[in-house]
C-alpha cells in the first residue's frame, strides 16, 4: 500500500513528515482558490528535500505546469480538474513525469470515460465530487469501485480519516487495483498544516 499526504506548505511540517513517516508522495496544491494553495515563493524552502513531490493542478495550462515542475522539482503531476484526454497526453509526453488523473465521483462513474486516458496516466485517483474540486473531507460511495474494470492501479481519496480505517482495509483486501491512499484535510491542525502524529497512527493501522 502506498501513501500520499497532500496539501502541505510549511517547511517544518514537511520535514517532520519525512522524518516520522516518509510517505511515498507529498502533495503541493497549485490551485489558487484552495486554502492550501502554495505560492512560488515557497519553492526555495523545500529544495533538496528527499520526498517525491506531487503538483496538484486544477485546469492549469501546460506552461504553468512546466514552470512549477522546474521551480519545485516535481516528481508527479496530479490533474485534479476537467482535463481532457488530449491535454493529459500532452502533459505526459512533454514532461515525461508520473501522472495522476483524478475523477471526482458524484453518484456513479461511467468507466468508458476513463478509457482514453489509460495510455497517459500512471494512476487514476478517485475523489469525492465537490464544487471546490478537492479537499472537501467528504467520502463517496466506495462500493462503486468494485466495478472498476481496468488493470491500471488507482489511489483512493476524499475524506480518508482514522474513522474509516476498517472500510479502507476491507476495500484494499478485495480490490487489487487499489494501490494507495491520499490523505488531506482530515489530518489537519489548520489548512495546509498536518498533525503528523495522527497521520502516523493512521499509517501504522492501515499499511500492509
Ligand atoms: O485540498 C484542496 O484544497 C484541494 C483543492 C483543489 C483540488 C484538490 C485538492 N485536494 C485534493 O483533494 C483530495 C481529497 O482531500 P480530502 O481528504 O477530502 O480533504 C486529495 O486528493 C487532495 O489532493
Amino acid at each position: 500500500m502506498k501513501l500520499k499526504v497532500c496539501g502541505m506548505r510549511s517547511e517544518e511540517n514537511i520535514k517532520g513528515l519525512i522524518s516520522q513517516i516518509n510517505p511515498h508522495w507529498m502533495g503541493l496544491i497549485f490551485y489558487a482558490k484552495s486554502p492550501r494553495f502554495v505560492s512560488k515563493d515557497f519553492a526555495d524552502s523545500i529544495k533538496g528535500l528527499t520526498i517525491s513531490k506531487v503538483g496538484v493542478f486544477v485546469n492549469a495550462n501546460l506552461d504553468e505546469i512546466k514552470k512549477a515542475i522546474s521551480l519545485f522539482d516535481l516528481h508527479t503531476i496530479q490533474l485534479h480538474g476537467d482535463e481532457s484526454v488530449g491535454f493529459t497526453k500532452s502533459v505526459k509526453e512533454e514532461t515525461g513525469l508520473e501522472i495522476f488523473k483524478v475523477f471526482s465521483v458524484k453518484e456513479n462513474v461511467d468507466w468508458s470515460e476513463l478509457e482514453g486516458y489509460l495510455p497517459y496516466v500512471d494512476y487514476f485517483l478517485f475523489d469525492t465530487f465537490t464544487k471546490g474540486y478537492g479537499g472537501s473531507g467528504k467520502t463517496f460511495d466506495w462500493q462503486i469501485l468494485r466495478s472498476y474494470p481496468f488493470e491500471k492501479p488507482f489511489l483512493l481519496s476524499g475524506g480518508l480519516s482514522l474513522e474509516n480505517i476498517k472500510d479502507i482495509q476491507k476495500l484494499y483486501s478485495e480490490i487489487p487495483q487499489l494501490a494507495g491512499l491520499d490523505i488531506n484535510s482530515k489530518f489537519e491542525i489548520e489548512p495546509g498544516f498536518k498533525d503528523i502524529d495522527r497521520i502516523e497512527e493512521f499509517w501504522e493501522k492501515v499499511r500492509v
